[in-house]
């Protein structure tokens, strides 16, 4: 367990705190990560120790993320991989937090075994891995990181254009086999040739920058009307951008609508002797479809760095699987670049990720401040007033339906309510309340009646 002066020291340096004289004044045992209670309804309800809070970490999350979360005093389990999903489910009946990468699913079968838990961290941009929905109704709200590897993944695929412009994979893999094979014929300079880009957010975006530095003329294609940034210019429909782009580069979230978004009608509407890059997700590409293309020599390359069914830990074959059925074939042909899903896998990313990450679910978990949550209701208050004595928290997770707000304000009508704010997504609302001149011995009744009212998702009581 930490000192008093370390949990205070990381708190501030977490929550970006400067150390107002309110939060100097608090002594450990005040610190308001422990005024809390009742992390699920099951429990019973007992003030809040740090040291209760069981959180998992799987996928080698960043030390700068278990630093937070130890500090914090939480229990703190972390293994390098994710787990099978016997292992997983087991393992998940106890927390209440977890933290993952993009390789652990949490599907509404696993999800049902989370008796506790009440936050899930992505540590990283993708969140297709969780079932938000269901873990939304059950009042987990889910947060990631949606911009902090951006830049590696952008610089990542300026790499690859340039290693596939110049067929460098091959020349490495030649050298390193004892082959000198000096030669210019279909290698050529990036100036002047035109990146497409499907899915301008946060990273097609980026790499749009980044190409423009380099002399590429860029044009993207995204379902929303973005602006463009530099000089590069938006197109209608994909054909327009396959049509016309000699690279041409994925960007888009796995959705049913990104599915093989690129198969053999894409690769057929592309111009002889295009490049393909996915460091999106592996389900983004038909990769059957883009070795035929390869075979027929209409694309010239592919790097990918997302797989359909990629391994659960290092070490493993990629291709070990029948389901990747095309992978003898994909190894078989000259000018593919492989990388094992490493697009936002850089120090700098990794770090800021965990510190992110981290930071906002020790927000959640000591605040109920939802911000940045990408299931859930945003919704927060002011930390805490520590120098008001019987003062309480109320987190509220329920469904959306007339007549909540009258039920629960009747429940508190008896103290009063200092502060009241509450927000809805879709069937999902989320209501956090500061109550004064509570007596400790009415807490339990009123987590109670809030319990029962027919609403309610979850409740806790922070106090
Ligand atoms: N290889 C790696 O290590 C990494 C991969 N990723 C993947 O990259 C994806 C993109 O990341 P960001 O740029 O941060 O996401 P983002 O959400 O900022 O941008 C995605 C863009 O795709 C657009 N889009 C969605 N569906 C589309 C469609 N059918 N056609 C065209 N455009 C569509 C959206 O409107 C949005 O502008 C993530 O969802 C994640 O799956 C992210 C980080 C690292
Ligand atoms: O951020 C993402 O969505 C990524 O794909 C990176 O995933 P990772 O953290 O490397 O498992």
């Amino acid at each position: 367990m930490a000192s008093p002066q370390q949990i205070t020291n990381a708190f501030q340096q977490a929550m970006n705190l400067s150390g107002s004289p309110h939060e100097v004044s608090m002594s450990p045992t005040q610190s308001y990560m422990s005024q809390y209670s009742s992390l699920k309804p099951a429990k019973a309800l007992k003030p809040f120790s740090t040291g209760d809070i069981k959180i998992l970490l799987l996928e080698n999350v960043n030390t700068t993320a278990i630093n937070i979360f130890k500090t914090q005093g939480y229990q703190v389990e972390f293994y390098k991989s994710s787990l099978p999903e016997d292992e997983l489910i087991e393992k998940i009946k106890d927390v209440h937090a977890i933290g993952i990468r993009s390789k652990t699913k949490l599907s509404e079968k696993i999800l049902r075994h989370a008796k506790n838990l009440v936050v899930v961290g992505c540590f990283c941009i993708g969140t297709n891995q969780v079932d938000l929905d269901f873990a939304a109704k059950s009042g987990i709200a889910v947060f990631n990181s949606p911009f902090s590897n951006s830049r590696s993944v952008a610089e990542l695929v300026i790499a690859e254009i340039i290693t596939l412009a110049r067929q460098l994979g091959d020349r490495s893999i030649e050298m390193h086999t004892g082959t000198w094979n000096k030669v210019s014929s279909k290698c050529w300079e990036i100036r002047g040739k035109t990146l497409g880009i499907v899915g301008y957010g946060h990273i097609g975006s980026q790499l749009s920058v980044l190409a423009e530095a380099m002399g590429m003329n860029v044009i993207y294609h995204d379902i929303l009307s973005i602006m463009a940034l530099g000089n590069s210019k938006q197109v209608t429909t994909l054909d327009d951008l396959l049509s016309q782009a000699d690279f041409v580069s994925l960007h888009v979230p796995a959705t049913s609508e990104t599915k093989n978004l690129l198969s053999a009608p894409q690769f057929a509407a592309m111009k002889d002797g295009a490049y393909v890059i996915n460091a999106s997700r592996g389900t983004v590409v038909d990769i059957g479809a883009l070795v035929q293309a390869m075979k027929a020599g209409k694309i010239a390359g592919a790097a990918l760095d997302v797989y359909p069914n990629e391994p659960a830990k290092n070490g493993e074959d990629l291709f070990n699987d029948s389901l990747n059925s095309w992978a003898s074939e994909l190894c078989s042909l000259r000018n593919v670049i492989l990388s094992p899903h490493i697009g936002g896998s850089t120090e700098e990313a990794q770090s800021a990720i965990g510190i992110e990450v981290a930071t906002a679910l020790t927000k959640y978990i000591n605040e109920g401040n939802s911000q940045g949550a990408v299931n859930f209701p945003e919704v927060a208050l002011r930390p805490l007033d520590l120098d008001q004595q019987n003062t309480v928290r109320v987190l509220y997770v329920h469904h959306n339906v007339p007549g909540v707000l009258k039920t629960v304000n009747n429940i508190l009508s008896n103290h009063n309510i200092e502060k009241q704010f509450t927000d809805s997504q879709g069937d999902i609302a989320y209501l956090m309340a500061d109550i004064a001149d509570v007596d400790l011995s009415d807490i339990k009744t009123l987590y109670e009646q809030l319990e029962q009212t027919p609403y309610k998702i979850g409740t806790r009581l922070l106090y």
